[in-house]
């Protein structure tokens, strides 16, 4: 699914206006009653509806969903606040006029001063004060607002999104002047800051209401963002031809492990091999050996001339991939290893973990990466690589010029992974859950990114499909076991049930 800017958003908002003849009220009709439905879904008559509107079409949307609500018998009480120059817009005039006889509402228009009215705990608040529209961040009597509605005990629902909150960027924007719901109801798109981790607090939970607004009009539109769903996955995954064999599926060298992480090592080859890989060489150090010839047999391995770091690595064979990093450590050997190695290879790699922090006591390293190579940091590689980031926006921002500037693909690993390629597209993966927050998961992920490079996905795409089952795969093995008790071990079990599940 496209993620579109709220500017063109709005285009394609316009464009339904122009060339399919609808108005702008049908829309807001639309939109409401999506919203009223979801309402209805969630919270009984009971519950007392207390709905801020403001003076664009989000207050528009309120004020209908307000009318809605009365309609199926809720209590409802409306404060409409008209106070900027601009007065209302024509949407929001329209259901303005339409509320004021309405029986079960109380409604009231603020064009001056107000009193904020009590806001009992068990009420429902419908923020209807800005959507897309917002043109900078909240000031003065509105920042006021929404600080007193935040600090309510109540249900707080956002319309399209968390008033003051924008829908790209919002490192200006202080969490306090952003109203904090519990639940978002975005129109027709999500946006991009609904992917990035510094603005779940205002979120809550969100769900896309589909208000069948855009197929057409969004089509054609172009976007750098992109949220990776099922379905692509599946356009993208080849099945397996019945003539087959291994040597069909590429081969990779899977650099890893030194003494105590010998276990990176297993998680990453499982990953692998549980995505398919064609054949598997492990490099690491002689310590490793029985370990993994015991728990990975059908791995092959080759041993580092050192007992407990690898302290050389030249490949013996030609793989499809070389897959750097998870386990090996940081010693002065390993160090100068990756080095070496990095500046003799020309085919794209996959570094992970410790083969970042290996290249980050070597910065100059990075130039020598090859192009359309995969990296993939969490939050703390990715700063010790690039130098420190305060948010999640600014660490994306970042991975958008490093990855032009590198020619690499940055994987930078969190609750929304997101995959950045060198032209400035983003591929975003939501399909994990809490339940891979545990060790050795990231390691499980470079196995799987690295076996898709060996099966002939272009690095970006094994990138992106990797995550995406990479993430299943944990939801699966949380559906056995909750999100306390999964194993990086689990994850890499359930990674073919991934794949059954995404092809069938
Ligand atoms: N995207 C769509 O296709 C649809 C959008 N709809 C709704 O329309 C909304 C967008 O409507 P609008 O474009 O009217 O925008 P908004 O309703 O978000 O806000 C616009 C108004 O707020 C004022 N404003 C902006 N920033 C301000 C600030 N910092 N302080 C004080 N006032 C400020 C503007 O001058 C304008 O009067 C969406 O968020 C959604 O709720 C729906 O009604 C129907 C379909
Ligand atoms: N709360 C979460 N929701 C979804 N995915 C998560 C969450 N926490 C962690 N993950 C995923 O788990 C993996 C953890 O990787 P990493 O931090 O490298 O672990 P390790 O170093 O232990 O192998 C990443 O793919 C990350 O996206
Ligand atoms: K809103």
């Amino acid at each position: 699914m496209k993620i579109f800017t709220s500017a063109q958003i709005r285009s394609i908002e316009n464009a339904v206006i122009e060339k399919e003849g609808v108005t702008s009220i049908e829309l807001v009709e639309r939109a409401a009653s999506a919203i009223t439905w979801e309402i209805m879904s969630r919270w009984r008559p009971s519950r007392p509806m207390m709905v801020f509107a403001g003076p664009g079409n989000n207050g528009a949307d309120a004020l209908a969903v307000a009318r809605m609500l009365a309609d199926e018998g809720y209590t409802v009480t409306v404060l409409l606040f008209n106070v900027t120059d601009r007065g209302l817009s024509d949407a929001c005039r329209h259901y303005r006029d339409e509320l004021t006889n309405v029986p079960g509402v109380s409604f009231t228009e603020i064009t001056n001063d107000f009193n904020p009215p009590v806001i009992t705990r068990d009420a429902i608040v419908i923020d209807g004060l800005f959507g897309s529209g917002l043109k900078e961040p909240l000031k003065g009597g509105f920042k006021s607002l929404v600080d007193y509605i935040n600090s309510s005990n109540a249900t707080i629902v956002s319309i399209d999104m968390p008033s003051g909150m924008f829908g790209e960027w919002n490192e200006a924007t202080l969490s306090r002047d952003v109203v904090h719901a519990t639940l978002t109801l975005a129109i027709e798109f999500p946006r991009l800051s609904f992917f990035i981790q510094d603005n779940a607090e205002f979120l809550g939970e969100w769900k896309v209401l589909d208000i069948k607004l855009a197929s057409n009009e969004s089509r054609g539109e172009q976007s750098p963002y992109y949220l990776l769903e099922k379905k692509d996955v599946k356009r993208i995954l080849r099945q397996r031809p019945e003539f087959c064999s291994k040597a069909d599926f590429g081969s990779m060298l899977l650099v890893a492990g030194c003494y105590g992480m010998i276990g990176a090592s297993q998680m990453a080859a499982l990953g692998a091999l549980r995505s398919g890989i064609g054949r598997l060489t492990v490099h690491g150090p002689r310590c490793g050996f029985i370990p993994m010839q015991t728990s990975v047999p059908e791995a092959m391995f080759h041993a580092d001339q050192h007992d407990i770091v690898i302290t050389d690595i030249s490949p013996k064979h030609e793989y499809d991939v070389v897959a750097l990093g998870p386990g090996i450590g940081t010693h002065d050997y390993t160090v100068r290893a990756v080095e070496n190695f990095i500046n003799m290879s020309t085919n794209p790699l996959v570094i992970d973990a410790d083969g970042l922090n290996c290249i980050a006591q070597r910065p100059n390293l990075l130039e020598h990466v090859p192009p359309m190579s995969v990296i993939t940091p969490h939050a703390g590689e990715f700063d010790r690589l690039f130098g420190p980031h305060t948010s999640h926006e600014s660490r994306l921002k970042t991975a958008v010029e490093k990855s032009a500037y590198y020619s690499i693909i940055i994987l930078l690993k969190g609750r929304y992974t997101s995959v950045v390629r060198p032209d400035g597209k983003i591929y975003f993966i939501g399909s994990g859950c809490q339940a891979l927050a545990t060790p050795g998961s990231g390691d499980v992920l470079t196995g799987i990114v690295g076996s898709f490079i060996a099966q002939g996905y272009t690095p970006d795409l094994a990138a992106a499909i990797g995550a995406y089952i990479h993430g299943m795969a944990g939801t699966l093995a949380a559906e056995n076991d909750g999100t306390f008790g999964v194993l990086a071990t689990d994850v890499a079990r359930n990674i073919s049930k991934a794949i059954r599940d995404i092809l069938n």
